[in-house]
């Protein structure tokens, strides 16, 4: 890989890939889009559009649709949402050589092990991120609350040459980036906290604040958490002790009118990532477990989910 130059491919230009994607292309780094021809139509007649409180960019950018000739490139960042991903996998092949590192950064756990299935295992990632954004009807990414976090690492922990360039290529930029030598636990830190707070909030209709503060918000949110941690535990025994209680106390804390992006997707009539979210987990629990709310709100999206189908 070219020390100078590391070419960036990100795989959609949503909330996600359009915040961190343009971040790095405002550092100067080498970012293609890889999006679907409505979205190039967008990108073409506008460019990409972020609006943040940590300053609004608008720049051109190169971007490109399955087939088109581009690449190879040294890192894809992964930014679709988990029901495109199987769709989303094969257009991406052609850009990835083997010395191209994927940095997933979609929310859940059972995406790894799909990735690692479609390319050799060594060429996967860990990778989270924290951030409120959304993309909106002009195609434009909108940022609300100050978190923008990347998080990245080896998933065997090892310290490598490859996570230090990332590092480098991360300095700089208007992200809160970090490397992790503990990325899977984090990665499942995330998803704890994700599944109990987008669960609640889709739930009750409702940002974190007024849940919170309702009859028994807190203890079903509560409940819920402790549900989740007991699956997650079951599948990743180095979580510690205190998660249940870290996580709440980080939940509880949040700003009041702090949404999900899930609860943004419903208020936009989108699809949610239901089965890779609060499904996975009921999925992977041993038979005879107990997980009353969990259960509930995988059935409250997968209601809304038909409705939105039947429309
Ligand atoms: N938004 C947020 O605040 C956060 C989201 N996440 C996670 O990040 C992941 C991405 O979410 P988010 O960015 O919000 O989702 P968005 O829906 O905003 O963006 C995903 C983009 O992927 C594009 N896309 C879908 N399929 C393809 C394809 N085959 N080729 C190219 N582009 C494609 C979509 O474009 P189109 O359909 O228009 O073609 C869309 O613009 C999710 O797992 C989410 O849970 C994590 C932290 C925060
Ligand atoms: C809670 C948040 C905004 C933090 O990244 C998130 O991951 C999501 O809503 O998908």
């Amino acid at each position: 890989m070219n020390r100078q130059q590391q070419r960036i491919l990100v795989l959609g230009a949503g909330a996600v890939g359009g915040y961190f994607g343009g971040r790095l292309l405002e550092k100067g780094c080498d970012v293609t889009f890889l999006v679907r021809p409505r979205r190039k139509k967008q990108l073409v007649e506008q460019g990409l559009v972020i609006r943040s409180i940590h300053g609004d960019y608008r720049s051109p950018v190169r971007a490109i649709t399955a087939g088109e000739k581009a690449g190879p490139f040294d890192i894809v960042l992964l930014s679709v949402k988990a029901y495109h991903l199987e769709q989303a996998l094969p257009t991406i092949r052609p850009y990835v050589s083997d010395q191209t590192w994927i940095l997933p950064l979609l929310n859940g756990i059972v995406h790894l092990d799909r990735l690692k299935r479609e390319f050799s295992p060594d060429r996967v990632l860990g990778g989270l991120c924290f951030i409120e954004t959304t993309l909106t009807e002009q195609g434009e990414v909108e940022q609300y609350s100050r978190r923008h976090d990347l998080v990245f690492g080896e998933l065997d922990r090892r310290e490598t040459d490859r996570i230090r360039r990332l590092e480098e290529l991360f300095r700089g930029a208007r992200i809160q980036a970090r490397a992790s030598n503990d990325i899977l636990r984090e990665m499942w830190n995330k998803y704890i906290f994700i599944s109990t707070f987008s669960g609640i909030t889709s739930l009750m209709n409702s940002s974190i604040g007024p849940v919170l503060q309702s009859g028994y918000g807190t203890e079903i949110t509560r409940r819920l958490l402790e549900e989740i941690v007991r699956v997650a535990r079951g599948k990743e025994p180095s979580l510690h002790e205190g998660t249940a209680d870290q996580t709440y106390s980080t939940i509880r804390h949040l700003e009041p009118t702090m949404k999900s992006s899930m609860l943004r997707d419903i208020e936009k009539n989108m699809p949610v990532e239901a089965d890779h979210l609060h499904g996975a987990l009921i999925r992977m629990a041993p038979e005879g477990v107990d997980l009353p709310l969990l259960k509930t709100v995988f059935s409250f999206l997968k209601t809304y989910e038909s409705r939105l189908q039947s429309k």
